[in-house]
């Protein structure tokens, strides 16, 4: 049995915490023999553990505490603490994991429910589990979810070569945002969601690089980001936005002008890779 997730990119600007998109990079497990103990074969560093304290096992144990181990093989596009949801990923592996091995049924209300629960917040699991865009709220533990079909476009990531950890870009965060300020906020982020369920780019592009949130408070955690919106604007993208927590700095953009903003980007000569990505429209898939 083989268990894949897609990569995330949650916020899209305004939406913090509750909007993503999932994207063609993938985590991968598969389910071999069972086993004394759990062991997970990867080539993903020193730093992640290979038993049962890696989180795809942790979880999975959340979920169904008498789980048989079992030897498992993982692979993962999706690059760590860089803001792709490479946390949410291997909890819903996780948790699909011990789905299927305990024929549990879960369905995806209930998927959704566990990941928000153990990831913190809804906007990178729910992609993951769902595919495709995802809005969604977790507020007083209940998280109510809205599937809907990104408009037609291609997502360019610079992925820089140093991580940044969820935990500490929650840290420059502020604890409290004046009245007035969280209702332009708000407005905005309703805006950017309208039009993009309308299909309209260029106004979801202006409202997505309008955020109130969480940008103006992050950007100085990634250097790059000024440099790479400037080529946004110059070379007609819709939008450019930090993906997640950063550091990955994320574009959207017609295809037409792909080629010429990677090019652009890349003889920026930046420390990171430039990646072109698409839309997944599947989620989790367990084959
Ligand atoms: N394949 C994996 N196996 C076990 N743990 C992992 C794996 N991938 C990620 N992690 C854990 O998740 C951490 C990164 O999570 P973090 O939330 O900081 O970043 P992210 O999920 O990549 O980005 P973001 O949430 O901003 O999209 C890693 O440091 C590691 O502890
Ligand atoms: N909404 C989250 C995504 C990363 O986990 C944040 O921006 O901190």
């Amino acid at each position: 049995m083989k268990i894949q997730v897609p990569a995330t990119s949650a916020n899209i600007g305004p939406g913090f915490d509750s909007v993503g998109v999932a994207l063609n990079l993938y985590l991968e497990i598969e389910v071999l023999e069972e086993s004394d103990n759990w062991h997970i074969v990867h080539y993903l560093g020193d730093e992640i553990a290979s038993d049962e304290n890696n989180l795809l096992i942790s979880t999975a144990l959340k979920i169904f505490p008498e789980l048989k181990a079992h030897k498992i093989v993982m692979k993962s596009d999706i690059p760590l603490a860089r803001g792709l949801g490479s946390s949410s990923s291997v909890i819903v592996a996780g948790i699909e994991l011990a789905n299927k091995l305990a024929n549990l049924k879960l369905t995806n209300e209930e998927k959704l429910k566990f990941a928000t629960e153990i990831e913190g917040h809804p906007d990178n699991v729910a992609p993951a589990i769902l595919g495709d865009l995802v809005i969604a709220s977790t507020v007083a533990d209940e998280t109510t979810a809205i599937e809907a079909e990104f408009p037609n476009a291609t997502f360019i990531a610079f992925i820089p070569n140093y991580e940044l950890l969820t935990s500490d870009s929650r840290g420059v965060l502020p604890t409290e945002l004046p009245y007035k300020e969280a209702v332009a906020a708000s407005s905005i982020a309703n805006v950017a969601i309208a039009a993009l369920m309308e299909g309209d780019l260029d106004k979801a592009g202006k409202m997505i690089e309008s955020d109130l949130f969480h940008e103006k408070y992050r950007r100085s955690l990634v250097k790059e980001f000024e440099a790479i919106r400037q080529i946004g604007h110059d070379k007609g993208a819709y939008a450019t936005y930090l993906s997640g927590a950063g550091p990955t700095v994320m574009m959207i953009a017609p295809e037409t002008v792909e080629n010429e903003i990677v090019s652009s980007i890349e003889s920026l000569d930046l420390d990171g890779k430039v990646l072109s990505l698409k839309v997944d429209k599947e989620g989790v898939l367990c084959v």
